[in-house]
């Protein structure tokens, strides 16, 4: 089912070795272009048109009633409200970990450079919910958020046509549980660009203010749009269609390693599931696993279409040295290490969004409730990117206070500098101070 790249005994290199999906993201972005332009000057007529275009819902008004959220909320299966708590629960206690206190650094005598932490004002938090809807990621996105101390929070999520157009109904719980009141039925590019540019509504009780910064996960219109507004708003990093690799000897369970290839295929079919293993024995019986999983799973044609796809595969390697090398290079969102040793080999890791440690650490966990961040860098961005994280909503400002005697000592080589840079009023800035 997997293409099969074999490796060994080639010195062949890892790069581009594993293509990812055919997304041009720049080509999207030109698509959808017109439609983030028609929603900044037209607002709430071009996002109900584009619904009513791509969601097949026409929307009576932007923002989710506080009463349907409630509902939801009083609706919500037991079970699955108990999950959501101890999820909620584990998000906030890692996250918690991750706040930052200010630092003061005591540069020289009388001069000193705090970094001052502060939340952004307002942050918007996508959910996705086209081929699956996600009260999981409500989860990801607000947890952070709220423990970096963001008071402006906003939830916008694709209206369902079963939902009597709102958003579905376990996100609108989700984000009742979390406290979150500001929630916005709409998807797509036509929803980053709301939360970019802000929009009217049907009355002033339903309009979006713009905000700061958008986070979350996406299809690659999402992604295109939150590409396009970068700049005017920041972004986290993308994360488009999930991705899993599996770096794995001959003491891994084959039965596991295709069950967590499968999990995030069933996202997408241009989901990417990669085995990278030493063990031809053991990527034989992942094949035969693989082929009686898929048969029995409820999204089988999305499972096969993804794994067959060219952005998955396995990968034969000599040994794990080489395996880890492939790994680095691809990147991966998610990395399974399910190896003799396997916390070692985690720990030489250099590239990849989560990494999960032998055989009882599944992404799946991770995507739920290991209390670890599920919205994670794809398409190689772990090269360059972390996370979600408290960090996303913080910025560092510093905060520059000098004696007068602590600038006298170092105005020399301001000013040095300033005359290397053919810049010399800045070093007039500071002569100024000491002339009689
Ligand atoms: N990396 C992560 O942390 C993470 C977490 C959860 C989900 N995901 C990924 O997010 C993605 C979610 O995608 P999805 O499609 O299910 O939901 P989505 O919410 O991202 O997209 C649905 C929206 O796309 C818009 N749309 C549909 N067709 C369009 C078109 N032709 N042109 C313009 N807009 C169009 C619709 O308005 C709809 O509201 C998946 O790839 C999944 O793997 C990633
Ligand atoms: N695996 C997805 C991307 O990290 C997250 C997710 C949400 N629900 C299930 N899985
Ligand atoms: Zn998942």
């Amino acid at each position: 089912m997997l293409n099969r790249i074999d490796l060994r005994g080639s010195r062949r290199d890892p790069r581009g070795l594993l293509p990812r999906a055919q997304l041009d993201v720049s080509v999207a972005v030109e698509r959808i272009r017109p439609l983030v332009e028609a929603v900044h000057e037209h607002g709430f007529s071009a996002i109900r048109e584009a619904t009513e275009r791509f969601d097949g819902v026409t929307l009576e008004r932007l923002r989710v009633p506080a009463e349907a959220i409630a509902a939801a909320a009083e609706t919500l299966d037991p079970e699955v409200r108990a999950a959501l708590v101890e999820a909620i629960r584990r998000t906030r206690k890692v996250h918690a970990d991750q706040r930052r206190s200010d630092v003061t650094t005591q540069v020289v005598d009388g001069g000193t450079v705090t970094e001052r932490w502060l939340p952004v004002r307002r942050v918007g938090l996508y959910v996705p919910g086209g081929l699956a809807v996600y009260p999981s990621t409500v989860v990801m996105n607000v947890a952070p958020a709220q423990e970096a101390g963001v008071e402006g929070l906003v939830v916008t999520s694709p209206p369902q046509a079963s939902n009597d157009g709102l958003p579905d109904s376990r996100v609108l719980a989700a984000c009742a549980l979390l406290g979150v009141t500001e929630v916005y039925a709409v998807g797509g590019a036509q929803a980053i660009a709301m939360l970019g540019y802000g929009s009217d509504g049907v009355d002033e009780g339903d309009r979006c203010a713009p905000v700061d910064v958008i986070t979350g996960p996406g299809n690659i219109w999402v992604t295109a749009a939150k590409r396009l507004l970068q700049g005017t708003v920041g972004i986290d990093a993308e994360a488009g269609p999930t991705e899993i690799a599996v770096l794995a000897d001959d003491t891994a369970d084959p039965r596991h390693v295709a069950a967590d290839l499968i999990s995030q295929a069933e996202h997408d079919p241009l989901a990417a599931s990669v085995l990278v293993t030493p063990s031809l024995e053991l990527a034989d019986a992942v094949e035969i696993e693989l082929e009686k999983q898929v048969a029995a799973t409820r999204h089988a044609e999305r499972v096969r279409t993804s794994l067959t796809g060219q952005q998955s595969g396995v990968v034969l390697v000599d040994d794990l040295e080489q395996g880890l090398r492939v790994v680095d290079e691809y990147a991966a969102e998610h990395l399974e290490i399910q190896t003799r040793d396997a916390r070692e080999w985690a720990m030489r890791v250099r590239n990849a969004g989560a990494i999960f440690v032998g055989a009882y650490a599944p992404v799946s966990l991770g995507d739920y409730a290991a209390g670890s961040n599920h919205v994670l860098p794809t398409a190689g961005c772990a090269r360059h990117s972390s996370g979600l994280s408290v960090q996303s909503f913080l910025r560092g400002i510093h905060v520059v206070e000098y004696t007068e005697e602590a600038l006298r000592d170092v105005a020399g080589h301001v000013v040095a500098l300033a005359n290397a840079e053919d810049l010399p009023a800045h070093g007039d800035a500071v002569t100024v101070r000491f002339a009689r």
